[in-house]
């Protein structure tokens, strides 16, 4: 599903009013409604319960006078607090207000000359909080009553519906403005905001339900929005079945260069990762001495000795054997396991501006790329790097904290300063690509904070790239399955002790029920 800024959602608002003229109202009374059905899913019992709405000045104000008109309407005892004197409101938030009023539902206003504690008992004594103070119209650091009506809120540690978006709450960034409501669940309109999936706003939302309130998807295309959040619906689309009449050597060869002592495993999983999401062949580049374990620990993907170092790692008179043996191959993966040797280091620098195939650079190889980063304007193919933070960070010669206060930002830039596709990794993955394109992963969980687990991904882009899936989508689709299959592991039953291996064979079974929905 396509994620919006809270600039491209007023955009789509405002084509659709002005140039479709589905008139305003009609979109809000559409919002409110499909909100209030949302929420009545998450709390069964609404109707028994004691509901207080908080508005603001603008249309998100508008939406919750709408939902206390539903909620009169269906003999809910709904109070409505207005932080703003209704003389602020305008257009369809003031046509609601004044419906209001006409059903006999009198808004109060908060009189920030009176006792806060006084009026705010009204909100205390409630069961359920209807937040509908800020929605993308937020354009500062939320301060004075708002910020103690927000504060006041989490603190009563009661249900919140936020409308749209939780107050305070940055739609563009995921970033709190000062102070943010902590939502039970958020009805969003129209389309996902990106700042309710990064930053904290994936944790502010709770919950989080997209109401379609009627923008045409003629609008919304048209918009040319290519920012994306991984979820099942969108992979399924960017998964192109495999024809029935496929054999092994039209799924593509992978290799890989990978392994050196103590680094067997990294080789192991990347390989296993490639051959499980649909390679056809999977060749792993192995230092001489290693070649003997490797061939005990693989089975069906194939390894080719190759000249070796005085410490066992991948020497620089293997380039020629590489290089030629690459030809007619569809994918290499370099990195995990490699090891930081200086000839290592010469061999993948020289490998990089020389290699016939889309490449994937990962772990190692990364570390060795930060002193060299020139190198990747000479690689003759599409180049995909997965840094974790600290990588990236690195690579970026910036602080880890500084990738991760803005991980979008930060993989976009780099993306496009050195024109290869990032995959950032971390809790919501982010891919994003030199000509703008970004994606958010849906899929995961905590349980991943495990060695081995990026070598398995490493090999599964690398998969997806050899059967000839363009080379953001590899990323994405890698992201998104390496995620599920960890997800499908634990079941929701443990966040920890998850293996890198324990991933492989629920790897196919992810792709399948994409495939077969
Ligand atoms: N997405 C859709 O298709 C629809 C969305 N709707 C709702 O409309 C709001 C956006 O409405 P807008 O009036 O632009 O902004 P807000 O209501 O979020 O608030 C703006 C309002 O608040 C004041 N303000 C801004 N920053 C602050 C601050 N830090 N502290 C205090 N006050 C602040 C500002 O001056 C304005 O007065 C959207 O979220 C949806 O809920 C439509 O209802 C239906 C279509
Ligand atoms: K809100």
């Amino acid at each position: 599903m396509i994620l919006v800024t809270a600039q491209e959602m007023a955009e789509l608002d405002r084509r659709t009013i002005e140039e479709i003229g589905l008139p305003g109202a009609v979109l809000m009374e559409n919002a409110a409604r499909g909100a209030l059905a949302f929420f009545e899913r998450v709390m069964p019992d609404l109707a028994r319960r004691r509901v207080v709405v908080l508005a603001g000045s603008g249309n998100n104000a508008g939406d919750g006078f709408v939902i206390a008109r539903l909620l009169h309407g269906k003999g809910v005892w709904v109070r409505v607090v207005c932080l703003r004197p209704a003389e602020r409101l305008r257009g369809d938030a003031l046509l609601n207000y004044r419906i209001l009023e006409k059903i006999g539902v009198q808004p109060f206003h908060w009189n920030e000359n009176e006792d806060f504690s006084s009026q705010f008992s009204m909100v205390r004594d409630a069961d359920v909080i209807i937040d509908a103070l800020l929605g993308t119209g937020l354009s500062s650091p939320v301060q004075g009553l708002y910020r103690d009506i927000i504060e006041a809120v989490n603190a009563l540690q009661k249900p919140v519906l936020a409308v749209d978006l939780p107050s305070g709450l940055d739609a563009s960034t995921g970033k709190v403005l000062g102070a943010a409501i902590r939502a039970t669940a958020t009805a969003t309109f129209g389309l996902p905001k990106v700042g309710q999936r990064i930053g904290e706003g994936d944790a502010l939302v709770g919950a989080l339900h997209v109401v379609d309130i009627g923008i045409p998807p003629c609008v919304v295309a048209s918009a040319g929005v290519t920012r994306w959040w991984l979820d099942e619906e969108l992979c399924r689309r960017w998964l192109s079945p495999r024809p029935a009449e496929t054999h092994k050597g039209r799924a593509g060869h992978v290799c890989l260069l990978a392994g050196s002592p103590g680094k067997t495993g990294a080789a192991t999983l990347a390989s296993l990762g490639a051959a499980r999401v649909g390679a056809g062949l999977v060749t792993l580049f192995v230092p001489r001495s290693l070649n003997p374990i490797l061939e005990v620990k693989l089975t069906e993907a194939m390894t080719l000795p190759i000249p070796e170092t005085s410490e066992h790692s991948a020497s620089i008179a293997a380039e020629t054997e590489i290089l030629d043996f690459l030809h007619g191959k569809q994918a290499l993966a370099v990195g995990p396991g490699i090891s930081l040797h200086p000839e290592t280091q010469s061999l993948l620098l020289r490998l990089i501006s020389r290699v016939p195939c889309p490449l994937v650079l990962d772990a190692d190889a990364l570390t060795i790329l930060a002193g060299a980063l020139d190198t990747l304007g000479e690689a003759p193919v599409p180049v995909i790097v997965t840094p974790h933070p600290g990588e990236m960070a690195r690579l970026m010669s910036c602080r880890v904290a500084d990738v991760q206060a803005d991980r979008l930002q930060v993989a976009q830039e780099f993306s496009r300063q050195h024109g290869v596709i990032v995959l950032l990794k971390g809790h919501r993955t982010v891919i994003a690509s030199p000509e703008g394109r970004v994606a958010i992963n849906g899929s995961g969980t905590p349980a991943m904070a495990s060695g081995g687990m990026g070598d398995v991904l490493t090999g599964m882009i690398a998969g997806f790239l050899a059967q000839g899936v363009e080379p953001f989508q590899a990323a994405c689709l890698a992201a998104y399955i390496h995620g599920k299959a960890a997800e499908n592991v634990c079941q929701g039953k443990t966040t920890r002790g998850l293996l890198a291996s324990d991933l492989l064979e629920h790897i196919p079974l992810v792709i399948g029920a994409l495939e077969t929905a």
